[in-house]
């Protein structure tokens, strides 16, 4: 029976592999993760998607559980400053887009929205934000949104399968190194051989399977299939099976980062309860509050700027609280590897590709990465049709995505330099250009975004859209010829539900200290 499964890595990555696998087949799967004692963690992923509870609720955790132990609070959206011009902001939530006479409401804002914010106007979240609250009450219960929570535990066991039925209304914020270091434990506790050494050489035989991987110190590791967690370095995937990598620089020209962590006081500060993406000069900056310190970094392309200017600009951005922060420069490897899964390897997390954190998709790759491989988990027939499930499955999540970040900049008014200039000219993936001249004409729906499961709905694209600013967009004709009332009640629910909603909701700082 084929049930010997050997990680290698221990990052967010390999840990959450470790422990999902563990939690699915208990006993009857025998897990070792090897993992560098030099080699380190990239260690920056620190905004997730809301799908991640999932994960949380396949292990049997609650949020009490490992919240605290992350420093972890919640995000309510992604919120995009100075995209379209300097001073103008403005969010994409976790929140359901309701629909008016079969036309979302953002249609109807495009013909007569009561203020010139969709996100305000659409959306409840965007003033809980502002207003820096906790979607849940100091008792635990979530706000009234069109989300029942439990009710969609029962549709299945995939993300795939939970798409477009509800929305959550929050996704998670947390140090990933105390993710991993939970997770450890929790993998540990449950079986998990734990080695700590190099792996030195991956060992391949006639056919060009992977027998074994031999370390410094624990000698050869042997096993049925292999997970390639190493992060960047690709160890067995590419290295070792040689499985070419595609890269979507041409694209996403974003190809460095520098990081800082931040103590902070976050009591005196307060919490934002989102992940900020503050555009710059040649790239952004990502802000993430977390309990007791703010993350933060300078997305780049080193065509345009040195790791020297980033990390000036990093600092002058964040301010005196900066100077005692160490940086941590990165280089970033945009795109994905051919295939994610070859023979008997497996690569998940940066190993099997990444694109820039602009809407913090690297864990949710791992989770979908995972979710995958536990639906097609081979026997000892090694089916191919599995692994063309599977690595079809990853590459069309990957593109998606990566078309959906094309499309940031794309749309991105804001023309003030040159590296915002040349995102309006570069090449763009095949089928996106189609799809926005058919989106200036009507809103992206599920007919008319990138065809296959990439994680984000129809209404992510029309965030982008409205906020970026750069691309005129029409509301549907039959809107001229359709009674508005319907609509203006919708705004006007809204506005009411944000005036309860913020005189009711504790701020989102009180409500974690109260968890921890
Ligand atoms: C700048 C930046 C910002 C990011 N922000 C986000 C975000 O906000 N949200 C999000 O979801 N994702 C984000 N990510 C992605 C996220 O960091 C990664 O997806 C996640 O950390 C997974 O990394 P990993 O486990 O694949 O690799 P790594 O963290 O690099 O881990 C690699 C592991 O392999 C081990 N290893 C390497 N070589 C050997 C060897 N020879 N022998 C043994 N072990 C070895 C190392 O010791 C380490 O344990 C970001 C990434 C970057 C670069
Ligand atoms: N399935 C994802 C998609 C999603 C829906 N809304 C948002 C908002 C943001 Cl900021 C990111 C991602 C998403 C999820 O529910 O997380």
């Amino acid at each position: 029976m084929l049930n010997r499964l050997v990680i290698v890595g221990g990052g967010t990555a390999g840990w959450m592999t470790a422990s999902y696998f563990k939690a699915a087949f208990g006993d009857r799967i025998d897990i070792t993760l090897v993992e560098s004692g030099n080699v380190g963690a990239v260690g920056v992923g620190e905004a997730t998607f809301s799908d991640i509870r999932h994960f949380f609720e396949f292990l049997g955790l609650k949020e009490k559980d490992w919240m605290p132990a992350c420093n972890a609070t919640y995000k309510l959206a992604v919120r995009f400053e100075n995209w379209r011009e300097k001073g103008h902001s403005f969010y994409h939530p976790f929140e359901q887009m309701r629909s008016v006479n079969g036309f979302p409401l953002t249609d109807w804002w495009l013909r007569e929205g009561p203020t010139d914010r969709f996100d305000r106007d659409c959306f409840v979240m965007p003033s809980i934000i502002d207003a820096g609250l906790s979607p849940r009450n100091l008792d635990g219960t979530l706000i009234d949104q069109p989300f029942v929570e439990g009710a969609d535990e029962m549709q299945g066991l995939t993300m795939s399968e939970h798409q477009g039925k509800t929305q959550f209304p929050y996704a998670y914020q947390f140090e990933a190194a105390l993710l991993a270091k939970y997770l450890t434990k929790y993998s540990v506790e449950r079986g998990v051989t734990h080695i700590t050494d190099d792996v030195q050489k991956v060992n391949l035989d006639e056919r060009g399977w992977i027998s074994g991987v031999t370390t410094a110190e624990h000698g050869d590791i042997t096993g049925d299939l292999f997970v390639d967690c190493t992060g960047f370095r690709a160890l067995l995937m590419n290295k070792a099976l040689e499985v070419p990598f595609v890269s979507y620089a041409d694209t996403l020209p974003n190809d460095s980062a520098v990081a800082l962590q931040v103590p902070q006081d976050m009591k005196a500060r307060g919490i934002l309860p989102c992940t900020t993406a503050t555009a710059q000069d040649a790239g952004w900056i990502w802000t993430i509050p977390l309990m007791g310190r703010i993350g933060t970094g300078y997305v780049y392309a080193k065509d345009y700027l040195s790791p020297e200017e980033a990390e000036r600009t990093l600092r002058e951005f964040v301010g005196p609280a900066a100077a005692d922060a160490e940086a941590n420069h990165i280089r970033m490897r945009i795109g994905r590897s051919e295939n994610s899964w070859v023979n008997n390897c497996v690569a998940i997390g940066l190993s099997s590709g990444f694109v820039e954190p602009l809407e913090s998709t690297g864990i949710f790759f791992i989770h979908h990465a995972i979710e995958q491989l536990a639906k097609n988990f081979p026997d000892d027939s090694w089916n191919p049709v599995q692994r063309k499930l599977y690595n079809d499955s990853i590459a069309h999540v990957m593109d998606g995505v990566r078309e959906f970040l094309v499309l940031h900049y794309v749309a991105a008014k804001r023309d003030d330099t040159q590296y915002w200039r040349d995102a309006k000219t570069r090449r763009i993936p095949d089928g996106l250009a189609e799809r926005i001249e058919t989106w200036k004409t009507q809103l992206p729906d599920t007919e008319t975004v990138f065809p296959y499961y990439h994680g984000l709905p129809p209404y992510s694209y029309m965030c982008i859209l409205l906020g970026m600013g750069g691309i005129e967009l029409k509301p549907s004709p039959a809107l001229a010829l359709s009674d508005p009332g319907l609509a203006q009640r919708e705004f006007a629910a809204i506005r009411d539900k944000t005036r309860r909603l913020t005189e009711t909701l504790p701020k989102a700082y009180d409500y974690f200290a109260a968890q921890h």
